[in-house]
């Protein structure tokens, strides 16, 4: 890198043209749009106008682009050089394009790196030819100050095990090394300029195919899911909105910390939502009058915060997983069955035709044929309307045949004498197909040990179909449903009402999926497009024994059966700093779930975890104070202190007000991010990062799954550092097999 770069001056004079250009485009573009107008078509013009002169002045301006490809051809063998920025620009005299848009199909090569046989596609069509060149440039204010020649060698390689391999190895690509490293405010941005090979393929996957991302922690999911919608707007504009672009992610508080990166994207009007808040939406007009909604926090106060009896948990467990599962998905399905079997007699439909008393009759087997074989697909009600439409044509079918025979003609009076007569035979036969409500119909199924036996698999207990219908009961006695029941009950709707279309999702992001349950996925696929989903998450991070999804076949061969899923892995992980993954890493290590992969972070070097044992409580909070104020003297904006749950928040909040003022506390009901210093539950931090984290009494973790997850979580947050706590003479069953060179012991 560096100013000594062989090709710097013509690069510089290369980005000085491309400023004066822009500068003559600002000019122009304030011209235009000075002009007030009626004319609507002006109207939009001059709006896209504003718009593109706004990027240009705030960011094009100063940075028009971070990279450029070389690509020669096949066959034409001419040599393009492409620059690359967040946006294109295009002369709008010449109509030239100046910068290409990163999204576009020609920016692939970019992404894919140095190669004599690369290739972009454009609509159907493959380019193919060599990409002789990739250059980063690092701008500040105009001025070159780095040119990074290559970086494409994969960011690490990936072959090797160990981060001790690659360090000796030294693979890095030094412009991500350098944008990795700017310290600061941790906050999510774009990586439009550092988007690697492998996340590239899933940003530009296929628009109609689910795809599920198994990504460790900090490997870039959340970011590269927003990247995608930003993709997916720019080339499919004609088909897609992204007014009807959906994120779902865990809680309010996250939803507000991805927001701040959809405007740089150019997708700020998405719609975002917790799966229970959008779903509750959906749910409330389905329940009787004066129901609630248990709040979701509920069981993880169970599960938590109180020593609560193990019996109580494990019912609840019993029955929050099952309302999640494939298991009640089957029971769902079923009890529409069991309804069509036991409740509907399928009778004989007989008429007559009361001017030649001919009687017409269609045989119950008949009708119960049609039923289940022709509409089967179709949710409930439509199969009753089909159903009828399908009988009327049958009796008109066999009466007209009989008035050719007899040769009889009707006139109009007459024909619409015996279409009244028809209808009235349908009301009539069709009052022995039971109409269903859903909310009745799940109380009737979720309440009956002998119903619901019947219609799960024999591997779900008996035991535990009597705690799933005892407690629940229990619950729908006090008029209350809790959040596990809302998916099942919007999969019934649609089995017997259907989703209302209008509504249906573009595309839709799923965000830490691996807590949502397989049911809710089902649910959200149903309000999607086309099966136009992106699904994230991390196995390792599912902190929920009572719920979340335990390993990624549950959606690629439970639930998208007929639409094969993309399925992608991650493991390279951006976030932290070497060391502090390497102590993260032990935790998963120690308790060696099937299936994990480790986290194998990039070449970025810090300073080595901190474990800091004070004497007392009071010592602790002294030392927490002192370095909170170390820190942020040294220029670090978001500093986390996180606790094992939410009481323990509480403590230490009110602790250290006095010494640290401008600390916030937060609960899963804060909608927003606040940054700053933060002290919050293991749990809120998923998915949030931040440049400082201490994680206070590691003791309280157990060894246990799902302790060892919660840690882990909390472990991978910080870019920077991280500083555990524990008091003297406590055990710390997590960390009991922690290497000593992986951290450092201080007093306090
Ligand atoms: N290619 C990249 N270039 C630069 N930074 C990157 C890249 N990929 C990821 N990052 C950075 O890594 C950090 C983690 O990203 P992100 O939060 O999207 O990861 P995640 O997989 O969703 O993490 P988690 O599962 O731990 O919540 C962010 O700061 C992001 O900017």
């Amino acid at each position: 890198m560096s100013t000594q770069h062989r090709e710097y001056e013509q690069e510089q004079h290369k980005l000085d043209e491309t400023v004066a250009m822009i500068d003559a485009e600002i000019t122009q573009l304030r011209e235009d749009i000075r002009e007030a107008t009626d004319d609507y078509v002006k109207q939009v013009v001059n709006y896209n106008k504003a718009k593109d002169l706004r990027y240009l002045e705030d960011h094009g301006r100063e940075k028009p682009y971070f990279g450029r490809v070389d690509f020669m051809k096949d066959e034409v063998y001419e040599l393009d050089k492409v620059y690359i920025g967040k946006r294109g620009i295009v002369r709008s005299d010449t109509f030239d394009s100046v910068v290409v848009d990163w999204r576009a199909p020609i920016a692939s090569l970019y992404y894919s790196g140095e190669s004599k046989d690369a290739f972009y596609r454009m609509g159907r069509e493959i380019v193919r030819g060599e990409v002789t060149l990739k250059r980063n440039f690092a701008i500040e204010n105009g001025k070159i100050t780095g040119i990074y020649d290559g970086a494409v060698k994969e960011t690490i390689n990936r072959e090797m095990g160990d981060p001790d391999d690659f360090l000796q190895e030294g693979f890095i690509d030094e412009f991500l090394a350098a944008n990795l490293n700017q310290a600061n405010d941790s906050r999510l941005k774009d990586i439009v300029a550092t988007i690697q090979s492998e996340q590239n393929d899933i940003i530009r996957a296929e628009k109609d195919k689910p795809l599920v991302v198994q990504g460790v922690a900090g490997s870039g999911k959340t970011t590269i899911a927003l990247h995608r919608l930003s993709y997916l707007i720019y080339n499919y504009q004609d088909t897609m909105m992204s007014k009807k672009f959906m994120v779902f992610a865990p809680n309010r508080m996250f939803l507000a910390y991805i927001s701040e990166v959809l405007p740089e994207l150019g997708v700020d009007d998405v719609q975002q939502a917790t799966f229970v808040d959008w779903a509750a939406r959906l749910v409330k007009p389905l329940l009787p009058k004066g129901w609630r909604i248990v709040s979701p926090d509920k069981p993880l106060q169970l599960f938590f915060e109180e020593s609560q009896d193990e019996r109580q948990q494990e019912i609840a467990r019993n029955r929050l997983r099952f309302k999640g599962s494939l298991d009640c998905r089957i029971a769902l399905e079923g009890y529409i069955d069991y309804v069509i079997e036991k409740k509907i007699p399928f009778k004989k439909l007989s008429f007559q035709y009361n001017k030649t008393k001919q009687v017409f009759s269609i045989s119950g087997d008949f009708i119960r044929q049609s039923f289940m074989e022709h509409f089967s697909n179709m949710p409930y009600h439509r199969r009753l309307d089909a159903l009828r439409k399908h009988l009327k044509q049958e009796m008109n079918k066999q009466l007209f045949s009989h008035l050719r025979e007899k040769k009889i003609d009707l006139d109009k009076t007459g024909l619409a004498k015996f279409e009244k007569m028809l209808e009235q035979i349908l009301d009539t036969y069709l009052t022995s197909f039971p109409r269903l409500e859903t909310f009745a119909a799940y109380r009737e199924m979720i309440s009956s040990e002998e119903l619901l036996r019947k219609l799960v698999p024999e591997e779900v207990s008996d035991a535990t179909i009597r705690d799933i219908v005892e407690s629940s009961t229990t619950l729908l006695a006090e008029e209350r449903i809790e959040a596990e029941d809302i998916a099942p009950l919007l999969y019934l709707h649609h089995l017997i009402e259907g989703m209302n279309k209008a509504e249906h999702f573009d595309h839709t992001v799923v965000d830490e999926a691996q807590d949502l349950s397989a049911l809710e996925v089902a649910v959200i696929a149903l309000a999607t497009k086309r099966h136009s989903l992106t699904i994230v998450g991390d196995i390792a991070q599912g902190i929920h024994s009572y719920r979340g999804i335990h390993a990624w076949e549950e959606l690629t061969q439970g639930i998208f059966t007929e639409h094969r899923p993309s399925y992608y892995t991650l493991s390279q992980s951006y976030r932290s700093t070497i060391e502090i993954m390497k102590c993260a890493n032990e935790v998963l290590r120690l308790i060696q779930l099937p299936e994990t992969v480790l986290a194998k972070p990039v070449l970025r070097q810090g300073e080595i975890p901190v474990l800091v044992t004070p004497a007392s409580r009071s010592e602790l909070y002294k030392g927490i104070a002192r370095r909170v104020e170390e820190f942020t003297a040294e220029g670090f904006k978001t500093i986390a202190i996180v606790t094992k749950t939410i009481g323990a928040s509480k403590k230490v909040f009110k602790s250290l007000q006095e010494s640290i003022p401008e600390m916030t506390l937060l609960s899963s009901k804060d909608n927003q991010f606040p940054g700053g210093v933060t002290v919050m539950p293991a749990y809120l931090t998923k998915g949030l990062q931040f440049d400082v984290v201490f994680i206070v009494d590691v003791d309280l973790y157990q060894d246990n799954e799902w302790d060892a997850k919660l840690l882990y979580v909390a472990m991978t947050r910080p870019v920077h550092r991280l500083v555990l706590t524990h008091l003297q003479g406590s055990e710390m069953p997590l960390l009991r097999e922690l290497p000593p060179e992986l951290y450092q012991s201080e007093a306090n």
